[in-house]
């Protein structure tokens, strides 16, 4: 496939995300937080975070690396876990999440470290 050839940062990229949004079975982060649902967030929260922006970011070459996503995959966490108290659905998912996202980035990683 010629963006193979072309492109296989992004590819690999690509499905780095697509793993880690596999991870989230809830679906509880694929869309921005509803600011109308949820008018305070913005107390709390000064850069949201998700998957369907992680994917815009992607495919408009905001990403250059595996710690590129990283960093706003652990700020999609770090924004839910600061929200949601402890006892919520929402915090156990992050706290889960945070976990099984934290092995597919490593591996990852060593694979970027691997291909060169
Ligand atoms: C990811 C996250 O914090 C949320 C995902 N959906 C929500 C609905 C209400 C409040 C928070 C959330």
């Amino acid at each position: 496939v010629l963006e193979l050839q072309l492109t296989p940062a992004l590819v690999f990229l690509r499905s780095t995300l697509e793993q880690l949004q596999e991870k989230d079975t809830d679906h509880i982060f694929t869309s921005p937080v509803s600011l109308k649902e949820v008018p305070d967030y913005l107390e709390f929260v000064s850069e949201p975070m998700d998957f369907s922006t992680m994917h815009d970011k992607l495919e408009a070459h905001k990403y250059s690396s595996v710690a590129d996503l990283e960093s706003d995959f652990n700020l999609m966490i770090s924004n839910c876990l600061r929200y949601n108290s402890n006892d919520t659905v929402f915090h156990k998912a992050a706290m889960q999440l945070r976990e099984v996202g934290g092995a597919v980035l490593r591996h990852a990683q060593l694979q970027a470290l691997s291909i060169g």
